[in-house]
């Protein structure tokens, strides 16, 4: 497959300038600062943010993402406003991290060209850009725009348990063509079982060869995280993310502290210190949290219906509502194969069960 169709930049080794310690085997992104937004509900502070890059960056995580759930632009009446302005954060964690990168998460449409640009001068130096798996390309001036201004970039094909590895594999051609220097399969829905990830990676790996990396986002809703993320680097992938004390949407992310544990065990090296990690997972991480994010009856629908993670918490919101179950909710968001961005959905969905509650 190699080269075929490229339709972007031509420059053949898209991975120089990856910011990859040469004693690292693979590269651990921490996204509790943005995944995290979304079991928050967008509402970190500056203080919750600068102490967490902290922690996480003396424990030697190499990247730290900070952004609103839903990426720039994210603080909308649709996905919440935030507490604090998301370039705020940015400019705190990058004053903030000694040798952790800042990495920031944009959808095409939700955030635009001038978002990333103002992050960039805010800091940040990895553009992470996600589009729906089967849409990579409209996400094709935005990895060129970073490129160009010399950012890194990665792009996140989400909700990959939808398409084959075979159609995610072309995606992720499209998005390497258009400058992207990792393409992750992101599991939104927490629904990928092992091989079902392992087959994934390998057929990015292949496709992509040295075009670019590969990596793994996993979601808990299954309580796959460390397990898949493990198939993950088996598999080929090269970056891997997961969230301190499992701080993101659903049952939330593959535990940082766990997944080192286990990458020490397994002989991967991280470059992550694990007692310090897991203090901060304990001591710094847990106090910001609401809650501990939970592996319920509400986030097992979601991987197992294959539900888009963060429409937990508007889930459980439109159920208060109206009156009806999240968690039936959640199934039926399932059944219409809801992508992000159909949030408004979830309150026909409370409504159709409402009725049918009456009609009883
Ligand atoms: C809304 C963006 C989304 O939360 C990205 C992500 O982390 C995922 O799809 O899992
Ligand atoms: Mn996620």
């Amino acid at each position: 497959m190699g080269n075929s169709g490229k339709i972007g930049r031509t420059d053949s080794v898209h991975t120089d300038g990856v910011h990859f310690d040469g004693t690292w085997d693979i590269r651990i992104t921490d996204t509790s600062l943005r995944d995290g937004s979304h079991h928050k509900r967008h509402q970190f502070t500056g203080t919750e943010v600068r102490d967490i890059v902290a922690a996480l960056d003396g424990a030697g995580v190499p990247v730290i993402e900070v952004t609103h759930g839903d990426g720039l632009g994210g603080s909308s009446f649709n996905y919440g406003f935030s507490k604090t302005p998301e370039q705020e954060l940015i400019k705190i964690a990058v004053e903030t991290a000694k040798r952790a990168k800042i990495a920031f998460l944009m959808l095409p449409g939700v955030g635009v060209k001038e978002d990333i640009v103002e992050a960039q001068d805010n800091g940040a130096s990895i553009c992470r850009i996600a589009t729906h798996c089967t849409e990579a390309d409209v996400a094709i001036q935005h990895f060129g725009l970073a490129r160009d201004r010399g950012l890194e970039t990665v792009g996140f094909l989400m909700m990959a348990h939808t398409v084959t590895p075979e159609k995610l594999s072309e995606q992720a051609r499209i998005m390497a063509d258009a400058g992207c220097q990792c393409v992750y399969v992101v599991d939104s829905a927490g629904a990928l079982v092992l091989e079902q990830v392992t087959e994934r990676v390998e057929a990015l790996a292949q496709e992509l060869g040295d075009d670019a990396q590969v990596g793994f986002h996993g979601h808990e809703n299954l309580g796959l995280g460390v397990a898949n993320s493990v198939a993950a680097v088996r598999a080929g992938a090269k970056q891997i993310d997961g969230s301190t004390r499992r701080f993101g949407a659903g049952a939330g992310n593959t535990p940082v502290e766990a997944f080192v544990g286990v990458c020490d065990k397994i002989g991967v090296k991280t470059g992550i210190d694990f007692f310090a990690v897991a203090d901060a997972a304990e001591n710094v991480v847990r106090p910001a949290m609401p809650a501990e994010c939970l592996l319920d009856r509400q986030a097992l629908m979601m991987g197992y219906s294959g539900v888009y993670s963060s429409f937990l918490k508007h889930a459980e919101l439109q159920a208060e509502r109206y009156g009806v179950s999240a968690a039936e909710m959640l199934v039926r968001a399932g059944k219409r194969k809801l992508v992000g961005g159909q949030e408004d959905q979830l309150i026909d969905i409370a409504l159709e069960l409402q009725r049918e509650d009456t009609a009883q």
